[in-house]
């Protein structure tokens, strides 16, 4: 795709573009081992949903990186969109090509296992690569995502699939795009809380991707992130009435699958007042990845 083709979607003579950052879901999360360094080996099944953050971004002769966001007491320069933005120019030795003002839109819960934060860096590495016709390849911007995060290559990629290593071992799978009910418990876990618990086991037999895909797994978070957030044992015991349900990530979402939207629907009529949630498809295409394809010729997975 040449710069030209690219900009001539935007007739008015502004260079600017609106892209989804997708939640995520884990279908499954084993941690296998652990690296000298800390980090945890996973064994995952990562699938996305079609419930998105917006990211709007518009490049302006200002030199200057401005972002209007809705997140409350997160610095600017913590944002995850505005570190993506940094990595991007220091991967090409580079200063900032254009000013440029971008608006999030969050709709995805923090720290809520969805995987937010990671995605909105994915989308702004994808974006500003595009925009400023960086030339960086999805490899390229997969490890400047991983050196953000563990869940960051997955967005970057785009396609459902089954991680391994910290999460960024990433092979294509093919999964039933089922309708999930998601439950989102107000409290905020950290990652790290849950990683760094004594009592997290990591020891769960490894598995091969075959046996994964045929019978599914647990997430070995789940049982810490219960036993410190009454919240989530509650979520996962009223879910469980109606489907098996699990937590995503390290907490503190949890789902449950449908193969129809109506059974999803009817299920989330019945949360009780006081809990919130939402339906969504998984799906095996990122939302981001598609929008991208439907308006430049870039290419889907
Ligand atoms: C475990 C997952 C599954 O999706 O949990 P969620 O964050 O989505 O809930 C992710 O891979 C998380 O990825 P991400 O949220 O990007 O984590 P990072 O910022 O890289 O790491 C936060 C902290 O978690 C710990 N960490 C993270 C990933 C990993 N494989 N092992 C770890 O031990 C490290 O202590 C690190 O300092
Ligand atoms: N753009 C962003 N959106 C969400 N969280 C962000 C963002 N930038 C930085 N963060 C930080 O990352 C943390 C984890 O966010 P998030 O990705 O939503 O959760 P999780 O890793 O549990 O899925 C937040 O608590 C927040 O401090």
């Amino acid at each position: 795709m040449t710069t030209a083709s690219f900009n001539r979607q935007f007739s008015d003579g502004q260079i600017s573009l609106m892209l989804p950052a997708p939640a995520k879901l884990n279908l499954m999360l084993h941690i296998v081992g652990r690296r000298t360094d800390g980090y945890h080996l996973l064994q995952s099944q990562f699938q996305f949903l079609d419930y998105c953050d917006s990211l709007h971004f518009q490049l302006n002769d200002s030199q200057q990186i401005k972002l209007v966001s809705s997140i409350a007491d997160l610095p600017t320069e913590d944002n995850l969109v505005v570190k993506a933005i940094r990595k991007l120019l220091a991967f090409k030795n580079i200063e900032l090509p254009s000013g440029v003002d971008i608006r999030l839109d969050k709709k995805i819960p923090m720290g809520g296992g969805l995987g937010g934060g990671s995605s909105n860096a994915a989308t702004t590495l994808l974006a500003l690569n595009h925009l400023w016709s960086l030339g960086l390849s999805i490899d390229q911007l997969a490890d400047i995502g991983l050196s953000l995060g563990a869940d960051v290559p997955v967005f970057v990629h785009g396609f459902a699939a089954w991680a391994e290593g910290v999460g960024e071992r990433l092979t294509p799978i093919e999964l039933k795009e089922r309708w999930f009910l998601v439950i989102t418990p107000t409290c905020h876990i950290s990652t790290q809380e849950i990683f760094c618990h004594p009592e997290l086991t990591r020891d769960t037999e490894i598995m091969t991707i075959t046996r994964a895909l045929d019978q599914g797994g647990h997430n070995d978070c789940e049982a810490i992130a219960r036993s410190l957030y009454k919240e989530v044992d509650e979520a996962i015991i009223w879910l469980s009435r109606f489907a098996p349900a699990q937590m995503t990530g390290t907490g503190a979402c949890v789902f449950a699958g449908f193969d129809d939207v109506d059974q999803a629907n009817a299920v989330y009529h019945q949360l009780p007042n006081h809990w919130h949630g939402f339906v969504a498809q998984g799906k095996n295409t990122s939302p981001l990845h598609k929008t991208l394809a439907e308006i430049t010729l870039f290419s889907a997975p």
